[in-house]
């Protein structure tokens, strides 16, 4: 698609009249912009615009500013040139991307697939209509302004079933209208809940992207699969999936990370048996700030167990500053005397760390999902970015050092896709019990191996982008978010090394008596 501009036409001869003092014109792709009125108001100066004046500024704009400043200030264009067209493509919300290696490759026409079905497709080209048209607009405003994610997005997203369908496959999934019915709930599989979680990536806001409910994905689960009163497990669901209530996992502290044996928040019975007193804190709580709920981790007697703890009396929550952006809603929690009744326990006492475990798996998957989506985005900026960029009067996709830096990202980026494909239709195809014997180690290994990768393609990005990779607005600002961000993955949900250990343990759990 073209930009959408006025159908008046110039002559090239017409426009090089207006290089005066009241008169700023020039071409950007044989579109003719008045810039008069907006020399005081262009961010980047005055003088460079007078500079251009009566030009085809098109190379020198395209090696500044991103296309979409064009769409953005379309009111500047008062025609084109006669007799020539526009030849960049303005994307249209919802469109794949026809740079190469911008998409997966079972997303890329001249490619086979056997993992993805019709519904995988509808699905795919739903969740982009819908990420490009509601969730990426909200992501930029908040990612900046720091600001939590708004009422009236939750509300669209709860409509459309995106919030089921971020927990994953199950019954929660029965009867409910999915975007439009681009599949039914029944047959929504792992390979759909990969799809949603990469296609909401696109909007490259690493910390709106955990403040869009990042904490209903790892909290609800235990409500969804421990709850033991069904009416109270209804109640709770329903809240969350109508987006009336926000819930999140409470489970690190100060004292401990990854080391969740290591957790020193208590709940102590009353002397009547009804109600746990807890008291302690929890560090680095994503969504805590504003959520209602709390699945939290606390020690009881003899181990360690896990609460659901409502908001009250007792319960006090406040921001942490992090190097991404405070719209992730990252928590620090007090629990002082805090009464919960005892029908709040999620499993069995002192047996907590097997509902901690079991979210274990999907959350990091999920990770490793998020991750390689954000990689590929960045392979695509960077691929635009050599193409369109000047450097000592060549392209930068013309040094060869250029396309060895693209050729490493490319490379890892389709290997971790192709490896989580694998894993996801094991995941498809094999009981929950088996997955938890046999997948929790390759997710893991696969998560760490994501984001070894997504630090090796920061390091390779900023070195392509120079200053820009590091600058939060313009050309830079994917690259930008996502050199400053990525860490968060290799820590949260467990870290690199914790995985990496994790990995090798299970695997040597089915280890022969092979000798050399
Ligand atoms: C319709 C035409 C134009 C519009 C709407 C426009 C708009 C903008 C905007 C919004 C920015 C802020 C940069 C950003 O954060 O992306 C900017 C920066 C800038 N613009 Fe323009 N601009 C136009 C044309 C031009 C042209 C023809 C030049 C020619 C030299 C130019 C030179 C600059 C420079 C040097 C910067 C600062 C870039 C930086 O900080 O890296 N602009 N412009």
């Amino acid at each position: 698609m073209s930009l959408e501009v006025p159908s008046k036409t110039f002559a090239r001869d017409e426009v090089a009249k207006h290089n005066t003092e009241d008169s700023v014109w020039f071409i950007v792709d044989t579109v003719v912009y008045d810039a008069s009125d907006f020399l005081d108001a262009h961010p980047g100066g005055e003088a460079v615009l007078r500079q251009v004046a009566g030009t085809d500024a098109t190379s020198i704009f395209y090696n500044l500013h991103r296309h979409e400043v064009l769409q953005k200030y379309n009111d500047l264009a008062i025609g084109t040139i006669a007799g020539e067209k526009q030849s960049i493509i303005t994307p249209k919300l919802g469109d794949l991307s026809t740079v190469p290696y911008a998409e997966p490759l079972w997303l890329t026409p001249q490619f086979k697939s056997p993992y993805f079905k019709d519904s995988h497709r509808r699905l795919q080209r739903a969740m982009r209509q819908f990420t490009d048209e509601h969730i990426t607009p909200e992501a930029l405003e908040k990612e900046r302004s720091g600001e939590y994610v708004s009422q009236k997005l939750i509300d669209k997203m709860s409509k459309v079933g995106l919030l089921h369908m971020r927990m994953g496959p199950g019954k929660h999934l029965h009867g409910v209208d999915l975007l439009n019915g681009a599949v039914d709930g029944k047959d929504f599989d792992y390979f759909h809940d990969m799809i949603c979680s990469q296609e909401q990536v696109r909007a490259a806001c690493r910390g709106f992207q955990d403040g869009n409910m990042a904490g209903m994905v790892i909290g609800l689960t235990c409500i969804l699969n421990y709850c033991k009163d069904p009416a109270m497990k209804k109640r709770i669901s329903d809240e969350v999936f109508s987006g009336q209530k926000k819930i999140c996992l409470a489970i690190t502290e100060a004292f401990a990370g990854s080391d969740v044996a290591g957790l020193r928040t208590t709940a102590v019975k009353t002397p009547d048996g009804k109600h746990y007193i807890v008291n302690g804190t929890k560090k680095w709580i994503t969504n805590g700030v504003f959520s209602d709920y709390f699945v939290a981790g606390v020690k009881t007697d003899k181990g360690l167990s896990v609460l659901l703890i409502e908001r009250g009396e007792g319960v006090e929550t406040k921001p942490i500053k992090t190097s991404y952006s405070p719209a992730a809603g990252t928590t620090y929690i007090t629990f002082d005397n805090v009464k919960v009744p005892v029908e709040n326990l999620l499993g069995k006492e002192n047996k907590g760390i097997y509902v901690i475990l079991s979210n274990f798996n999907h959350e990091r998957w999920t990770m490793a999902c998020a991750t390689i989506r954000y990689m590929r985005l960045v392979v695509e900026e960077s691929l635009k970015w050599a193409h369109q960029r000047l450097v000592f009067n060549k392209r930068l996709i013309d040094q060869p050092v250029i396309r060895l830096k693209l050729a490493k990202m490319i490379a890892l980026c389709e290997s971790h896709q192709s490896w989580l494909e694998t894993i996801t239709y094991q995941m498809c195809h094999m009981p929950y019990s088996e997955q938890a014997k046999h997948l929790g180690g390759p997710i893991a290994l696969l998560k760490m191996s994501c984001t070894r990768a997504a630090h090796e393609i920061a390091d390779e990005a900023v070195q392509i982008w120079g200053g820009r990779g590091l600058t939060q607005t313009g050309m830079g600002r994917v690259i930008e978010n996502f050199q400053r961000t990525y860490k968060f993955d290799a820590i949260l949900g467990g870290a690199e090394e914790v995985l990496g250990d994790l990995g090798v343990r299970q695997a040597m759990k089915y280890m022969p008596k092979a000798v050399l």
